[in-house]
């Protein structure tokens, strides 16, 4: 199988920095793959996931999308970051709609799709609200809506439900997984949260070290979506532990 993103030999340095922040990074990612990506803080995930997306440049090695070496960012990826930005005086439907609006005017077709997807992730009748009238879970719900509404083949997702509290994040993760199935869609997704990595990947990758390293991948060899009460079963906790067991072994 072609890796629809190929990190070849990628080593990341700051400008000013007297040494890398990743290193040797080597990582391919399968068309419709759902990769979580783990690591202790300031071990350069976002960094990672903005190269992929073509928001940073590697200082040495390449990135291919779809066998094209990024330089910018591409209509195929769609970057979901970690503060949902919504326009406040904007409401649901024309948040959702906005990039089209960035290329085109909206027609009846993309207006119906967007409608359809509000309704698929759960605010149908919330159209019309503003984000001022939103909880913390809505707004990630309209953040996810948009991010899908120009199908792209590839999600980039920077701890997007991280603010959420314990039941509304676990309600976006059935979501998004059960959407990324419906679309096909290849995602990265890093969190801190081992076990919504597990829950919702086919593989994990720890990054790690000084300078950072992908260390090693798990995989998770469970179809999505995956049923809620996994998360209680042996099978689970079996992969959980050996990432926490071989995160605690960098210490
Ligand atoms: N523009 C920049 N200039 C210099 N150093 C930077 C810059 N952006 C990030 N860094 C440094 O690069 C390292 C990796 O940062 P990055 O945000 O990629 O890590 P992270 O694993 O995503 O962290 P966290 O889990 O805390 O979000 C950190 O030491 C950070 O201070």
């Amino acid at each position: 199988m072609t890796a629809i993103i190929d990190c070849q030999d990628v080593d990341l340095k700051f400008d000013g920095e007297h040494k890398p922040i990743l290193k040797n990074i080597n990582l391919q990612i399968n068309q419709g793959e759902f990769v979580s990506i783990i690591g202790k803080s300031g071990s350069g995930k976002t960094s990672l996931l903005q190269m992929i997306g073509g928001l940073l440049a590697p200082s040495k090695g390449e990135i291919l999308v779809n066998g094209q070496i990024i330089k910018s960012p591409i209509d195929e990826m769609t970057y979901v970051f970690q503060k949902p930005v919504l326009l406040e005086w904007r409401n649901v439907l024309e948040n959702v709609l906005l990039p089209i609006e960035l290329k085109r005017r909206p027609n009846q077709v993309d207006r119906k799709k967007a409608k359809d997807l509000i309704e698929t992730v759960g605010l149908g009748g919330h159209e019309k609200k503003y984000p001022h009238e939103l909880s913390g879970g809505m707004i990630s719900r309209v953040t996810l809506a948009r991010a899908l509404l120009t199908e792209p083949e590839i999600l980039l997702m920077d701890e997007p439900f991280s603010a959420l509290d314990a039941m509304t994040k676990e309600q976006m993760q059935l979501e998004l997984v059960e959407l990324s199935v419906q679309f096909s869609t290849t995602v990265i997704f890093i969190t801190h949260d081992l076990s919504e990595a597990v829950y919702l990947a086919d593989r994990v990758v720890l990054l790690g070290g000084d300078p950072a390293q992908v260390i090693r991948e798990f995989s998770v060899p469970f179809q999505r979506p995956r049923l809620k009460d996994w998360k209680f079963e042996p099978s689970f906790t079996k992969i959980v532990k050996e990432i926490y067991d071989e995160i605690e072994g960098l210490k």
